[in-house]
């Protein structure tokens, strides 16, 4: 991997590194943040996942995560929301909520998007082993996100309980099978059969693992968001958690939105809950 920007921050680095996805077929970049006490040995790493637009830059220009992450020695890891590059196939139409910019987290399975819209693959195994060969990180991993990617953590984090020790989520998009992002996202993937759909829906996946341990989640959610009633619905998965006894912290938060206002305003929050469970 070759590192392409390196920022002093709260005593640690701010880094950014491109490298050859095999997993994508393209060219990747990824932002990481070292604590100050990564010069001292290996540390633990929270992943972020972005949401739809979004690049490895908004979490690490916008959400002012750094300075806790440098209080707590938390590595942050920070990749792309999908594959990019010229070769890669985009929504013919330019929309945000498809292709480029919303990889949705998932391995597609259709044509022309399989080649290329490897997401979980690329988040689950080759991101974590890239950088953990790379830069001094633990195999302790937590996993958080917004949006789309607040969807990406919880899934992620639910089907690889052994790789994760919290989940966290910020305004997740929590049954993607049954609202619209979700709709076009897993049936532009992985095609109309919404069986197939499933295994990438964390409300259903709560209420599948019901009374397995699964890890710690907390959830922060704005009552002021602009896309909570159509498209996040967090009620589906209050309810499934409620159902199957999993005791995540669901938390509205009033008056808050979509934005990363909201994330800024929380992360302090969300890197102590996972702090406190990777020691
Ligand atoms: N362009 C769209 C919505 C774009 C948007 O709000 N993206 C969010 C994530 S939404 C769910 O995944 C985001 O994080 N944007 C980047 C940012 O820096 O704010 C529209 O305008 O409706």
């Amino acid at each position: 991997m070759e590192l392409k920007d390196d920022k002093k921050v709260f005593g640690g680095r701010q880094l950014r590194y491109e490298h050859a996805s095999q997993v994508l077929n393209c060219t990747m970049q990824f932002s990481v943040f070292l604590p100050p006490q990564a010069e001292q040995g290996k540390v633990p790493a929270v992943y972020w996942l972005s949401g739809l637009t979004c690049t490895d830059e908004n979490f690490s220009s916008k959400a002012g995560a750094q300075r806790a992450a440098a209080e707590l020695g938390l590595a942050l890891i920070i990749p792309d929301t999908s594959p990019r590059g010229d070769d890669v196939p985009d929504d013919p139409e330019g929309a945000y909520d498809f292709g480029k910019g919303a990889g949705f987290y998932v391995n597609a399975t259709q044509e022309p998007w399989r080649r290329h819209y490897q997401m979980y693959d690329y988040i689950v195994k080759e991101l974590p082993e890239l950088v953990e060969a790379h830069l001094p990180l633990s195999e302790d991993r937590a996993i958080s996100g917004h949006s789309m990617g607040g969807h990406g953590a919880l899934v992620i984090g639910l089907r690889n309980s052994e790789r994760y020790a919290s989940i966290s989520a910020f305004s997740p998009i929590v049954h993607p099978t049954q609202v619209p992002w979700g709709k076009k996202a897993l049936s532009g993937y992985l095609g109309s059969d919404e069986q197939q759909w499933r295994s990438y829906d964390a409300t259903y996946l709560l209420e599948e693992l019901a009374g397995q341990a699964i890890p710690p989640i907390l959830v922060d959610q704005g009552d002021a968001d602009q896309f909570l009633k159509e498209q996040l619905c967090t009620e589906f998965f209050r309810e499934a958690n409620k159902a199957s006894g999993a005791g995540a912290q669901i938390r509205m938060q009033p008056g808050y939105d979509h934005s990363y206002y909201f994330i800024a305003t929380f992360i302090e929050d969300h890197l102590r809950f996972h702090a406190s469970n990777l020691r």
